[in-house]
């Protein structure tokens, strides 16, 4: 576990895997999870990387900072992050708001990253609308009044039947997420539109997306895919939202063919 001060917060992060390797990857994860949902994909991927893994500013271990915070806010956290742990470019996987993290980090230091991978995530997701009528329900609820719909989307209903314990688990993560975090991230998504920037991308870039994502469907994925020249489009199937949880060995599988292509 490590702790650092960035942008006015105490951020909790951790690196792992070979601290000497030539290719680092940092994980940005969703909106009410924590970085401990990676690690099942750390556990599939090969040991000659570097892993830089954190919790967004308002999630996790992380403080609340100032919220709400913009995705390019959050961007600027994980640029500050590598700069302080000596990372200069890497590969940037995000997973929904991670995603759109990522791409926040193109727009902002495009040479920081070497290639890019967008989980379940899209140029712009959601309307103002539906971003508002939810932090409205849950500044007046609470999380957990609306944990069940939310675990609907992020998982299958294979998962429901066959990973009663783990959805459990899954669902303590998501409801005790700060209101403030949480909501904030609401509001940062809600006034993301990464459209213009992420169809700059020039470096090789990977899109995948669950079949039965109930968050961010496979149609919104692939139209993001389509803004990026070259990038490859790949669906998961049996999957929802959270690939790195539901198939992370399907998802590590995609990742390492993937790098193995960018070569050294
Ligand atoms: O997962 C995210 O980061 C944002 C997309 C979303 O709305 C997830 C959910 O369905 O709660």
């Amino acid at each position: 576990m490590a702790f650092a001060e960035i942008g006015g917060t105490v951020l909790h992060y951790e690196l792992l895997g070979d601290p000497e390797a030539d290719r680092t990857i940092v994980f940005a994860n969703s909106l009410g999870t924590d970085f401990r949902i990676w690690l099942p994909v750390f556990d599939e991927l090969d040991d000659d990387i570097a892993i830089l893994l954190y919790d967004k500013r308002g999630h996790g271990l992380s403080g609340l900072g100032k919220q709400p915070s913009s995705i390019e806010d959050h961007a600027q956290d994980v640029i500050d992050l590598c700069a302080l742990v000596g990372v200069d470019k890497a590969v940037f996987c995000g997973l929904s708001v991670g995603g759109l993290i990522a791409q926040g980090i193109w727009k902002l230091k495009p040479e920081l990253v070497e290639a890019i991978i967008l989980c379940d995530t899209a140029a712009k997701i959601g309307t103002a609308e539906m971003w508002n009528t939810r932090i409205a329900a849950i500044e007046a609820n609470g999380i957990a009044s609306l944990s069940t719909q939310v675990l609907e989307r992020w998982f299958t209903p294979n998962f429901f039947k066959e990973r009663e314990i783990d959805l459990e688990g899954y669902r303590q993560m998501l409801e005790r997420q700060p209101v403030a975090g949480y909501n904030g991230v609401c509001a940062a998504i809600r006034d993301a539109d990464f459209t213009a920037s992420t169809a700059t991308i020039k470096v090789p870039a990977l899109v995948v997306v669950g079949d039965q994502d109930g968050s961010t469907p496979p149609d919104l994925v692939r139209a993001t895919a389509d803004l990026i020249p070259g990038a490859a489009f790949e669906i998961i199937k049996g999957c929802g939202h959270i690939p790195c949880v539901e198939q992370p060995e399907a998802l590590a599988r995609l990742i390492s063919r993937f790098l193995s292509r960018l070569g050294d």
